[in-house]
């Protein structure tokens, strides 16, 4: 016969190591970006709802801003219209921009609030066009040392966070997409890393967490996927022209956020389920980490055990 043996402890030591980012974040905005590629199967969605439920059960301000470049991209070919990429961005024509919108508001927006609103209606859909959330400008950009013309892509140039906060008060949790006019009412294509971080400044956030589909920012992509951990601005500004592709304004996302104020931006695989609260809630480092002064602390940590080993470390 089998003796009783009760509850796993093992699940209690997990519960418990969420103490300290409890008591860190509760009441606390968290911004999080859910990038396209990270959005490839149901079970991925279905796991990020989830997590961000699970984040405003647990008392924090969970805000989503999310992208959906492969999808627009699946869109456009199948309407026949040719899009490409410079810096990182979608080159956006007029034609190009109505399914850009159509399909992040209409599309990736809907999805994700019905996935969130499977755990109690608690999430609104709300767009840079919304209460004036964002006003746009041109997006001025140098690929290889020229001026690029991109069209209707837009960088944002004001953010009104009143309706995000009122939403996020109301205990409900805002789900965004980065399409926002300017001045004149022309609607202009912000790629989504850009929109996030403009926000997370905004809203005075506690944290930027970006989901994508690499394990971070690989050091010396592609010839190899060894990640860089922990990164301080003043590195990452250093390392921002030897970057590609889509790492270009998401890395230069996670500069502006914690440059101007918020306390850590990272970023993380989103291919991996639950990849939110393994972040959040876990004391191992996932993904690449942006934070002010943190080689100072890696430094100050190896001289010290430099001195306790007599300078034999
Ligand atoms: N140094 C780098 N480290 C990691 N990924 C990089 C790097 N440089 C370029 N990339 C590319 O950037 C991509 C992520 O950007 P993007 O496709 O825009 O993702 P998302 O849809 O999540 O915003 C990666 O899949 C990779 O191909
Ligand atoms: C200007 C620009 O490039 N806009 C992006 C907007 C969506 C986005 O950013 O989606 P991801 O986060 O999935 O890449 C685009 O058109 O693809």
């Amino acid at each position: 016969m089998n003796a009783y043996q009760g509850p796993d402890p093992a699940k209690a030591a997990v519960l418990a190591e969420a103490l300290p980012w409890l008591m860190q974040y509760h009441g606390q905005i968290i911004v999080v970006k859910y990038g396209g590629n990270a959005m490839t199967d149901d079970t991925l969605k279905k796991a990020f709802a989830e997590d961000i439920a699970f984040l405003r059960y647990a008392g924090f301000k969970p805000v989503v801003v999310h992208g959906g470049g492969p999808q627009i991209s699946q869109m456009l070919d199948k309407l026949g219209i040719e899009s490409e990429f410079r810096g990182g961005l979608r080159v956006t024509t007029p034609e190009a921009m109505d399914v850009v919108r159509m399909v992040l508001v209409g599309q990736v927006q809907r999805e994700l609030v019905g996935l969130i609103n499977q755990h109690g209606h608690i999430a609104v859909g709300l767009s840079g066009e919304d209460a004036g959330l964002f006003t746009a400008e041109p997006a001025s950009t140098v690929v290889d040392g020229e001026a690029v013309d991109l069209g209707l892509v837009g960088e944002v140039a004001q953010v009104r966070p009143e309706a995000v906060l009122d939403l996020v008060e109301a205990g409900r949790i805002p789900v965004i997409s980065s399409v926002a006019p300017d001045t004149e009412g022309t609607v202009f294509n912000v790629n989504a890393d850009t929109a996030a971080a403009a926000l997370a400044v905004a809203l005075g956030a506690a944290k930027l967490l970006v989901l994508t589909d690499v394990e971070g920012l690989y050091r010396d992509w592609p010839h190899s996927d060894d990640v860089i951990q922990e990164i301080s601005p003043e590195s990452l500004s250093a390392l921002m022209p030897t970057l590609a592709s889509g790492m270009v304004p998401k890395m230069a996302a996670c500069l502006k956020a914690v440059t101007e104020g918020v306390p850590k931006a990272t970023v993380v695989d989103g291919r991996q389920p639950h990849a939110v609260l393994l972040e959040i809630f876990t004391a191992e480092g996932v993904g690449t980490q942006v934070l002010p002064g943190v080689e100072t602390k890696l430094r100050k940590a190896h001289a010290a055990a430099h001195d306790k080993s007599g300078g034999k470390a």
